[in-house]
């Protein structure tokens, strides 16, 4: 006889039931002890019958978009004090804030990057994307000697070089703005500048004109856009890849690396071929990078993955920041036209802004700090604890993933008084905020600190000023009064609607 046969109905239910409660036992426990090291640190009200183990899921998975995950986390902060933990299952994040934890974890520990987050941009659904490239790369020997070789090619001495492509490709957006200036056609910024950001790195980086601004749909463009939707739905969702509904959008995601990654070893593969036959090659970051090649530490697919690292790190921040630094002048019109007299002053009909000119706009960088305040577009940063931490007297145990947030210290009024309101003149050198050493690098850390900070800023900055400059002296401007100020926070943080104008030619 079967032995099945002898367990009545009852047997089974009392084992099943006996199961589940062993499981149920096993989970709690098991739950209990990841949670124990952390109990000392606050955290967010939990809901739901299971919040013992969904923790903070529920209002992380019902962010409103307007707040964003940033918004969510600056109310903790504002409920919860400068280190408090937010969990859900077994993961569990601290964040840290003021300016004692900012320096400690970024310059004193100099703390690795968190593996989890960042593999998620190095390896989604198992591909390589931004593979072992600098922003991505969690090995502190290998990134160091990548790190060494790219800060060469972005010292200011060698951006300098790139002045010519930073104006040319301005003066193309402002030819194409013009002709949409008759003050009744709707102009949806956040593309244009998008497209912008796109050409200003294909040129200067790598040395090949991508005419994405005379272009309704370029093909450059519609493959990292199709990246970033990608590796955005992987961020928000990480059971993305067995939801049915979704599985069309991660075909087209692999289809796009793979054409991303073939383009960037064609042209890497032509330079080096050009350069090994001494033809005429750009002097861009490309022919600096495969000048200091080093055969034995280099393969091709980490500089393809150097490649797509600098598309996507130097286009989508510096376009984000520039749409929002358009809808705050929008907003607030006295920053615009103070921005726009300090370039007639200094620029004037002049068609090319070299880095002496831009020096002079002091105001105008104040109006970019300003936007990076307000609205960074890397709004967190995350790393990794080695060993045991203690941070404002909270100890933190090893192996914890780190948040810091220049989005909540850009919003503390303790530094910066009237959070909300734009106000670019509390950059100004000789402003009482800077005087009394409100703001400083441990409080406005919108590029990060520490040697992992961003590599691109100085581009950054030469990008933003030329635009706002050669924009407040083309245009006068409107908002589209029906569109969302709110956010939309994927990867970065960007206006939700993309920072609608009209546009009217400037009477000068
Ligand atoms: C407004 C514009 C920008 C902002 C706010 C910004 C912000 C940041 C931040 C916060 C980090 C640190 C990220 C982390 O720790 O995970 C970073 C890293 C990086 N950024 Fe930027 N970035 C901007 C523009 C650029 C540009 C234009 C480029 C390239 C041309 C660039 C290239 C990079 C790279 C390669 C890294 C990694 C550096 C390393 O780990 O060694 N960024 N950026």
């Amino acid at each position: 006889m079967n032995i099945l046969s002898n367990i009545g109905l009852s047997d089974l239910t009392a084992l099943l039931i006996g199961t589940s409660s062993s499981f149920l036992l096993y989970l709690t426990l098991k739950q209990y002890l990841r949670l124990k090291p952390y109990r000392h640190i606050p955290h967010p009200k939990t809901y739901g019958p299971f919040r013992f183990f969904t923790g903070n899921l529920k209002e992380l998975q019902s962010l409103k978009d307007d707040i964003g995950f940033s918004g969510l986390i600056l109310k903790w902060f504002n409920e919860l004090g400068p280190v408090f933990k937010v969990y859900f299952f077994g993961e569990i994040i601290v964040s840290v804030n003021g300016p004692e934890a900012v320096k400690k974890v970024t310059i004193e520990l100099d703390l690795h990057k968190n593996d989890l987050t960042y593999n998620m941009l190095a390896f989604p659904y198992n591909e390589r994307a931004l593979g072992t490239g600098l922003v991505t790369e969690i090995n502190k020997e290998k990134w160091k000697a990548s790190r060494a070789l790219f800060n060469h090619a972005f010292q200011r001495n060698v951006l300098k070089t790139f002045l010519d492509e930073f104006n040319e490709k301005s003066n193309l957006l402002m030819e194409k703005l013009r002709s949409k200036a008759d003050g009744k056609t709707m102009v949806p910024m956040f593309p244009e500048i998008n497209k912008l950001a796109l050409d200003i790195i294909s040129s200067v980086a790598f040395g090949f004109n991508n005419d994405s601004i005379n272009q309704n749909e370029n093909y450059l463009n519609k493959l990292i856009i199709n990246l970033l939707e990608g590796i955005n739905e992987l961020l928000i969702d990480p059971l993305v890849q067995i939801k049915p509904g979704k599985f069309k959008m991660i075909s087209e995601f692999k289809k796009s690396l793979k054409e991303l990654r073939e383009f960037s070893r064609n042209h890497i593969n032509q330079r080096i071929k050009d350069l090994e036959n001494k033809e005429h090659v750009p002097n861009d970051i490309l022919t600096i990078i495969i000048k200091n090649y080093d055969g034995d530490s280099f393969e091709m697919e980490d500089l393809i993955d150097q490649f797509l690292t600098f598309f996507i790190a130097g286009q989508e921040t510096t376009a984000n920041s520039l749409a929002f630094a358009i809808l705050e002048l929008g907003r607030n019109p006295d920053a615009f036209l103070k921005l726009r007299e300090e370039v007639d002053k200094y620029i004037g009909c002049k068609n090319y802004i070299s880095l002496e000119d831009l020096a002079n706009l002091e105001y105008t960088s104040c109006v970019f700090k300003e936007t990076l305040r307000k609205w960074p577009p890397a709004p967190e940063f995350s790393r990794k604890t080695y060993k045991e931490i203690e941070i404002n007297g909270v100890t933190i145990p090893k192996n914890t993933w780190i948040m810091c947030s220049p989005f909540i210290s850009g919003h503390n009024p303790e530094y910066f008084p009237e959070p909300e309101e734009f106000k670019p003149e509390r950059f100004l050198s000789g402003h009482e905020f800077s005087e009394k050493n409100l703001i400083n690098s441990y409080t406005f850390f919108p590029f990060s600190l520490g040697p992992r900070n961003c590599i691109g800023q100085n581009f950054a900055k030469i990008e933003a000023k030329i635009f706002l400059a050669k924009f407040a002296l083309n245009f006068d401007f409107q908002l589209n009064e029906n569109q969302s100020y709110g956010l939309k926070e994927l990867l970065t943080l960007r206006p939700k609607d993309g920072c609608q104008v009209y546009l009217t030619q400037r009477n000068s």
